[in-house]
């Protein structure tokens, strides 16, 4: 192995990322690590990421695999190192709220890497903040884990809060959805928090809503009537009526924001220290999360900044952490008659089991209507409610929860399953 880990950057739902240092590459890389017998995703996410070659999209540089020294077999996936973190770190770091200014410059970097994703062809499938790395030259596009060529079929993926309204439904999963997820973006940019007000952490709720209420997320009040108009062309329910990336690279938004880009990003690179301790994510443990508050006592951030701040430090309910919930991806297999796979991904390892699935007849005809029938008792909704229960409240609306299980104990989920395989 001519490469060693240095310290973690991340854990995903998917893998782990660390920095590592490595002659062979000539200095400090990422590598996205996973057990091999579990790295079909990442493997997919390897063939998609060595064909992409823009600066507004994390670079590929390789892959191997390693015998570890707990005798695991890993598979590892090599990329450029981007040192400021991602975007949503980025905006915690700025107490919670960015500036218009660095708004639209980081955005006029995110459109220019989806205008190239999707000139090959590619929706990325799962924009969001935490998926938007931050380098020395602005923000970089991460996280093929959910990506789709557009004229293949796959399975519906992605974060729910940034879920385009067809996406919810189960209808389709095109560019346009990338632009809904850059708009919901946008706004936890502008926020700090998630596009959609009044949910919580109810992720199933917010898909109702986001599916069939016929809203859009709530455009920040304090944005320019510039930055709220491409708010509106980003976040139109018909997909047909959103702008295209291309379209939106012409926008006053980030027109005007093209021009002072250089003075911006000076600006931004002196306010925040890659040496920070925040660079390594905001999933370590509270204490850290502590130290981090108190860090930052000092700083000249106004009061409410620094209230925001807390709040994220605190310990209560945060929607964009991750940290004891994973997402559980559900490959159906039409091929068998009653046994499908679950795929439980955690940052810390996966597990897969079969279950039994079961038809329900939902009102309506059009949509795909299958539920789940999970039995372990650990598995419930954000709310806490027995996911079993809540799925089969789907009948109730058509819309198609398969593939949205939440799972509150990840460890207890993982060591029940692992003990049924
Ligand atoms: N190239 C990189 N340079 C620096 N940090 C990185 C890099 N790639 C990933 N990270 C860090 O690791 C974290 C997890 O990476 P990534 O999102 O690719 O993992 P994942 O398992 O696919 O996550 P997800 O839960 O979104 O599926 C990121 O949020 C980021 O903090």
């Amino acid at each position: 192995m001519d490469w060693t880990r240095v310290r973690p950057l991340g854990n995903g739902s998917s893998a782990t990322v660390s920095l590592a240092d490595s002659r062979r590459f000539g200095g400090f890389i990422a590598v996205k690590s996973v057990e091999f017998s579990q790295s079909k995703i990442l493997q997919r996410e390897q063939r998609i990421l060595s064909t992409l070659s823009s600066p507004f999209v994390v670079s590929y540089i390789g892959e191997d695999v390693t015998l570890e020294n707990d005798n695991k077999l890993m598979y590892n996936l090599f990329m450029e190192y981007v040192p400021g973190g991602t975007l949503t770190d980025t905006t915690i770091r700025h107490g919670g709220r960015l500036d218009e200014s660095l708004i639209g410059y980081y955005t006029r970097q995110v459109v220019q890497g989806l205008e190239y994703l999707h000139s090959c062809g590619l929706v990325h499938c799962d924009i969001k903040g935490r998926n938007i790395l931050v380098g020395e030259d602005g923000a970089k596009i991460a996280d093929f884990g959910c990506s789709r060529w557009v004229n293949q079929p796959a399975e519906i993926a992605g974060t729910p809060m940034f879920m385009a309204p067809e996406v919810a439904r189960g209808e389709e999963q095109g560019f346009a959805c990338d632009i809904w997820a850059l708009g919901c973006t946008v706004i936890e940019m502008a926020t700090g928090g998630s596009p959609w007000s009044n949910v919580g952490c109810d992720a199933v709720g917010a898909l109702y809503r986001i599916a069939f209420s016929g809203e859009s997320p709530e455009f920040p009040s304090f944005l320019s009537e510039q930055a709220k108009d491409f708010l509106g062309q980003c976040l139109k329910r018909n997909p047909k009526q959103r702008w295209t990336a291309s379209q939106l690279l012409k926008h006053p938004f980030l027109e005007e924001f093209n021009s002072c880009s250089k003075q911006i990003k000076e600006s931004n690179s002196s306010s925040c220290s890659p040496t920070s301790i925040l660079d390594r994510g905001i999933w370590n443990s509270l204490e850290e999360s502590e130290t981090r508050c108190c860090e930052n006592e000092n700083s000249t951030v106004a009061d409410d900044n620094r209230i925001r701040r807390l709040a994220m430090c605190s310990g209560l309910p945060d929607w964009t952490s991750d940290q004891s919930w994973v997402t559980i991806r559900v490959n159906h297999n039409y091929d068998d008659d009653d046994e499908d796979k679950v795929e439980v991904v955690g940052g810390s390892g996966m597990a897969s089991v079969s279950y039994n699935i079961e038809d329900f007849e939902i009102p309506a005809p059009s949509v795909r209507k299958e539920l789940v029938n999970l039995s372990y008792s650990n598995v419930s909704d954000r709310n806490g409610r027995d996911s079993f229960e809540d799925f089969k409240n789907c009948r109730k609306s058509s819309v198609d929860c398969s593939n949205f299980i939440f799972v509150r104990d990840k460890d207890k989920l993982l060591s029940s399953l692992i003990s049924r395989c």
